[in-house]
Parts: C-alpha cells; structure tokens; sequence
C-alpha cells in the first residue's frame, strides 16, 4: 500500500474498504483550525475567489467543461480548457495587481496549530521524496514557502490519484469521489480534514491558486472509472488534461512567474498546461501493454482504425510495421506538446525551472527509449537508466539559467 493513503486511512477504516472515504462525511477532524478557515475565506474574497466557496455552488460545478443538454459540445476541448488556463490567469493577475510582487506570505499564525501544520509540511515532503525524488531534489532550490507548498499540492493529486489506481481502487464509486470533492471544497474554505488536508488549506491561502484544476482532476478520475476507450484524440486531451494538465495549472501559481518575463501569464499557464499533456500523453504511450492487460486502451480509436490497427492488436500485442507507424504519429505529437512546454520554463521565476526542466528532459526521454525498444511498449517497459539521468540533470541545470525571454511574449 503507498505510503500516502496509509497516513490517512485507519487499519479499521481500510477493514471495509470504503472506510476512508465514508469517514469524510462523518467530518471527524484531526486539523482544529476555524481561526485558520476565517482567515483562508477572507483570503478568498479578497481575491474574488467568493464563488468558490460558496456552499450552494458545491457539486453544481463538476468541471468547468460543460456539454449541451443533448450532450453535443460546440468547442473542442482544447478551447474549453482554454477557459480555466484564462480562469486561473486572470486570479493571479488579481493577486499580482494588489501585491508589488508574488511573494509568499508569512504564515498564517495559529496558536496551537502551528507546530501541526509545520508536521503536516514535513510529511507531505516525505511523501514526495518517496515518489517523486528528482522532482523533489529540484524543488531544494525554491524557497521553502514555495517548497513545501508545491510538496502540499503533489500530495493531494497522490492521493487523489491512489483513489482509482491504488489498493483501495475496486471499492472507489462515483459516490466515493463525490465525498472526496466535497471534502476539496472544505480544504478551500479552510475546513481541512486531516494534517494532510491542512496543508493545502494553508498552502492556498498563502498562493492564488484556483480550485477549478482540483475539481478537474476528480473529473478525470470519474472519467477514468466510466471510460476506458477514447474515440478520438479530442476525448483523449480532455482525459489528459483533467488528470496531469491540471497538474501544470495548479503549479504555476506557486512557482510564480519571473518578475522580468515579457510573456503574457496566459501563455506561461498555457505552457503549464503543454507539459502536463506531454506528460500524461508520454505514460500513456510508455505503458500501452501494463494498460492492455487492465482491459484500457488510452489510444484515439479513429487513428488506430486510421492505421488499420484495432483494439484485438494491443492484446495481442503485436509489434508491426502499421504499430511502428502509428507509434510514430503518437510520439511525434506528444514531442510537439513538449516543444510547447519549453518555451513557459524559461518565464517561471529562476529557483523554480531547475525542477521543472529536470522533469522535463528525463520524461521527455522515455519517449527516445519507446523508439529505442524498436516500438516495443507492449512487453518492454521504456525507462530511463541512471548514468542517461545523470547525465541530462546538469543539462537541465544549464538550461534553467536561462533567463526569460527579454521580449514582448515569444509564446503563442
Ligand atoms: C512548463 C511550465 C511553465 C510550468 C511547469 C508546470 C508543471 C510542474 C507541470 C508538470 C505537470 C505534471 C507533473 C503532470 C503529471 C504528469 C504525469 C503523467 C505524471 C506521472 O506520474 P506517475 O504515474 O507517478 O509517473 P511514473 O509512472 O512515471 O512514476
């Protein structure tokens, strides 16, 4: 079991599976913090984030992403997400105008608490060097608000991930996933449920991050538990956004965009975005068989019929010259979200690129291992060896001392 639902779940609560979960609504808090929730909504409202908080809106706002009542759609879903990369831009404008520069600010301080919520930090870090150790030795050179609040948010999309993949997946229901919403909105109105939850709470107090990425990526994982084939590669994006898009969204606010970047805060976010597709399109590519034996395929079913390919390939797992083909096609776009990526790294503030190009290169070549495994991601699993990694992480270094771009945004 991962270490990030063990922190949460009680032997007894793990006893009935649904547990964890069913505990949320019983709101049995472990983080007594209602002078630290006054201080997180007047926080919100200041920032015109009331409407998040409302209590009426709760569950109303399933995903920004909307359908018609036929369930036809009129925007492709790389506009529609375009919608909540404005959203989120247009908050940390707000912030940016009523502060000279975006800053973390101190501690809230909460007499009592404050010893807990250091805990919390401290265990949400061990969470990520668990997981995620070049990721978190990179995030060494931010400063430690930035840090431990990066540290705060990857352990929320953990567990919010462990949900549908991790040991207690089978029991996980759409009625599972709604309690863990409700209980996101708590974190937001400063009610969090447990240290872990604190965390956050405090974390999007200090930083303008907005709660629709989070609500997006609970979406994903509906999506995940009623879908697992993907018609075209329109569906596909939606599905990547949701689950490592969003990641990229809720990231920025807190790395914070260097104050001499010319680029405009939508195209950063924009970029944001392009990494976290890149990503998930990489896994995707990386574990096709791993996926295959799980019944799922991550694949657009029109460009598979296009390539005269069908889902009775991928079980069989066969490489052919038409697989070699296709996986090309597939590479060569997960490659140009990559290139798009790039160009936001070099506008985030300089303490925070080191651990985003670092992820960036080393993800970015497991797709050079798909290629050099002759296109074998059926049986062979694409990984990066440590002598490829410590190579690429000086790299990543001197890439990350490039400053921004010194003209008006060179970023679509
Ligand atoms: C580019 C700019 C301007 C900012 C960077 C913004 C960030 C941090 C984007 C990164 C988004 C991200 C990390 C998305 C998650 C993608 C993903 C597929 C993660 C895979 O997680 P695991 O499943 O744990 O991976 P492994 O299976 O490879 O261990």
């Amino acid at each position: 079991m991962s270490v990030a639902l063990l922190w949460v779940v009680s032997p007894c609560e793990v006893s009935n599976g649904t547990g964890f979960l069913e505990s949320v609504r019983e709101g049995n808090r472990l983080f007594d913090s209602s002078r630290h929730r006054n201080l997180v909504c007047n926080e919100r409202l200041k920032r015109g984030g009331g409407k998040q908080t409302d209590n009426g809106r709760k569950f109303s706002v399933r995903s920004a992403i909307v359908a018609t009542p036929s369930g036809e759609r009129t925007m492709t879903s790389e506009q529609m997400v375009y919608d909540v990369v404005l959203r989120q831009a247009a908050l940390v404008k707000r912030q940016l105008r009523s502060t000279d520069e975006l800053e973390a600010k101190p501690d809230i301080p909460i007499p009592g608490n404050l010893g807990l919520l250091s805990e919390a930090y401290d265990r949400c870090g061990e969470v990520c060097a668990e997981y995620a150790k070049t990721f978190n030795l990179g995030t060494m050179l931010m400063t430690p608000e930035r840090r431990r609040a990066i540290w705060a948010i990857y352990v929320w999309c953990r567990r919010t991930d462990e949900l549908v993949d991790g040991p207690n997946a089978s029991y996980i229901t759409p009625a599972a996933l709604d309690r863990w919403e409700n209980r996101l909105e708590d974190v937001f109105n400063g009610r969090p449920f447990d240290m872990l939850d604190g965390a956050l709470s405090d974390t999007v107090s200090n930083f303008p991050v907005d709660i629709q990425p989070f609500r997006d990526m609970i979406e994903g994982m509906r999506m995940d538990l009623r879908k697992s084939r993907y018609k075209n590669f329109d569906e596909l994006y939606l599905y990547c956004y949701y689950v490592a898009g969003t990641v990229g969204l809720m990231s920025v606010p807190i790395m914070g965009i260097a104050p001499e970047s010319k680029a405009t805060t939508e195209s950063v976010y924009n970029a944001a975005l392009a990494l976290g597709i890149a990503n998930q399109l990489t896994n995707i590519l990386r574990d096709v068989g791993e996926d295959a034996r799980r019944g799922r395929v991550y694949l657009p079913q029109d460009e598979l019929a296009q390539a005269g390919l069908s889902d009775e390939d991928i079980f069989a797992g066969r490489v052919t010259d038409k697989w070699r083909i296709f996986m090309k096609k597939q590479i060569h776009r997960a490659r140009k979200f990559f290139d798009d990526a790039e160009k936001g790294v070099t506008e985030l503030s300089a303490a925070s690129r080191f651990p985003v190009w670092a992820s960036l290169v080393l993800y970015c070549k497991i797709l050079d291992e798909i290629e050099a495994n002759d296109y074998n991601n059926f049986t062979r699993r694409a990984y990066v060896s440590k002598s490829k990694k410590l190579i690429a992480l000086p790299i990543a270094y001197a890439k990350s001392l490039v400053p921004p771009t010194r003209t008006i945004s060179l970023l679509s």
